[in-house]
């Protein structure tokens, strides 16, 4: 292993992803665990140069003080107690802080600065080859950033025991699919098995105008999807996934309430009875995109900006018809290409377009033309909570405008949502 490791345990602390970034910030790999690891999982951690007990207002747990066994106190590196409360107090000035995490790192323990992201692809991939040994590994690619990552990190450490599945349920972005195929079937060479579903959830979906009962429908189809592949498949034991560091947080910690329920969707039956693979689940977000250029995947898909699991189909306003999915994804691809053109890029945060299922009138070559409007939404936010619309400028508007009328079929307007959040939201449904 090429990485030196600080591990933080949490004791009530609602800071440990912070310290945990600021070790890294010095270049030192941090793991946060719980207070109650026992001295045999804290042993199994590869090259652990130090601990860090980082207390903090959740420590009383049911009344009762939570602390680290004796063990961990007697442990053979050093251990230093911080606290954001109580009896070992941390400064809250970051220079001062800085420098007493420096000096415990480098001078008491002695740790090397030796986390990168090299280091880091390295260390995964001998702990994936000894977890997986020389069995199969099944892991659902959405073509997301996470799931992209997790794919590249396990082919090249395991190759084509590796087998990804990606499920085109038609309301992905135009080219999505495609650079699936491309990237992973092609250019990796790994075993990948494409799904056209598409008929299978549009036909599920006709009808159906409430929103959460389509996002319930894409989900259960999804899950059946892919059970169905999975099936197929023998002597699978593995199941890799795109957990991140931030999905484990919002479920909670055993001192921290649950934010909420981490439910993704590729949530899976659970007779299936996979053990995981999950290689990132110790990253932040910008960390795995890091990870994701260093594997060599284009900026495209590493970058990439969020997108809701139901895809487009919650962007294609009540019930989905085929015709007006077009029109979202159409649409959506102008805009993208418009935004990218004008250096708009990963600068918004977020921006995309929503077709309602209204018609106005409108004039097409001298006739009257009874045609959908496009909606374009542009959101800049820190942290979803709120966020503010992005001011676009005018000639921007009426070029994309133009681009829209003339080349979407069926649309004969585009408005401009200038909503914050609150009181819309980002989403329309
Ligand atoms: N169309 C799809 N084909 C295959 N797998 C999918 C698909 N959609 C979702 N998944 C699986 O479900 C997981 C969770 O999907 P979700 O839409 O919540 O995205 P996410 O957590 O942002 O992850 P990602 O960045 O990989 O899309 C994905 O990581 C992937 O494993």
């Amino acid at each position: 292993m090429k990485q030196d490791m600080i591990v933080v345990l949490d004791l009530g602390s609602e800071e440990n992803p912070k310290i945990a970034r600021e070790i890294r910030a010095l270049g030192v790999y941090s793991e946060i665990h719980p207070h109650d690891i026992t001295k045999a999982e804290l042993d199994a951690l590869p090259n652990v140069k130090g601990i860090i007990l980082n207390g903090g207002k959740n420590r009383v747990v049911d009344g009762v003080e939570i602390d680290v066994s004796d063990e961990v106190y007697a442990h053979s590196v050093p251990v230093l107690s911080v606290d954001h409360k109580g009896s070992a107090p941390w400064p809250q000035d970051d220079d001062a802080r800085t420098e007493k995490l420096r000096a415990f790192l480098f001078d008491t323990c002695g740790v090397q600065a030796n986390w990168n992201m090299e280091n880091f692809i390295a260390d995964q991939i001998e702990l994936i080859r000894r977890q997986v040994g020389d069995g199969k590994v099944l892991l659902a690619l959405s073509g997301g950033v996470d799931s992209s990552v997790v794919a590249a990190l396990l082919i090249k450490a395991i190759g084509k025991q590796l087998t990804c599945v990606h499920v085109n349920h038609g309301l992905l972005r135009q080219g999505e699919p495609e650079q699936v195929v491309r990237v992973f079937g092609d250019e990796m060479d790994a075993n990948l098995v494409y799904v056209d579903a598409v008929d299978r959830f549009l036909d599920k979906l006709a009808g159906v105008s409430d929103p959460e009962q389509k996002r319930k429908i894409i989900g259960a189809e999804f899950i059946r999807v892919f059970e169905e592949e999975a099936r197929k498949l023998s002597g699978v034991s593995f199941l890799g996934q795109g957990t991140i560091y931030p999905d484990i947080i919002e479920s909670g910690t055993k001192t921290v309430k649950v934010v909420k329920s981490h439910h993704n969707v590729g949530g899976l039956p659970e007779d299936l009875d996979f053990e995981l693979v999950e290689p990132l689940k110790m990253l932040f977000k910008d960390e795995v995109r890091a990870c994701g250029a260093a594997l060599g995947l284009p900026d495209s898909m590493v970058y990439r900006q969020p997108f809701p699991g139901p895809g487009l189909g919650v962007r294609c306003l009540g019930a989905i018809t085929r015709d007006r999915l077009e029109a979202v994804r159409a649409s959506d691809a102008i805009l993208r290409e418009e935004f990218a053109a004008a250096g708009l890029e990963g600068k918004v945060w977020q921006y995309f377009t929503v077709v309602p299922d209204i018609k106005s009138v409108g004039v097409r070559e001298g006739k009257r033309a009874d045609e959908w409007p496009v909606i374009l939404r542009a959101v800049n936010t820190i942290d979803a909570m709120t966020a503010e619309i992005e001011e676009i400028p005018y000639a921007l508007l009426k070029k994309i405008t133009a681009r829209i009328t003339s080349e979407v079929p069926g649309v004969n307007r585009v408005l401009y949502d200038l909503t914050p959040k609150p009181t819309g939201t980002i989403e329309w449904e």
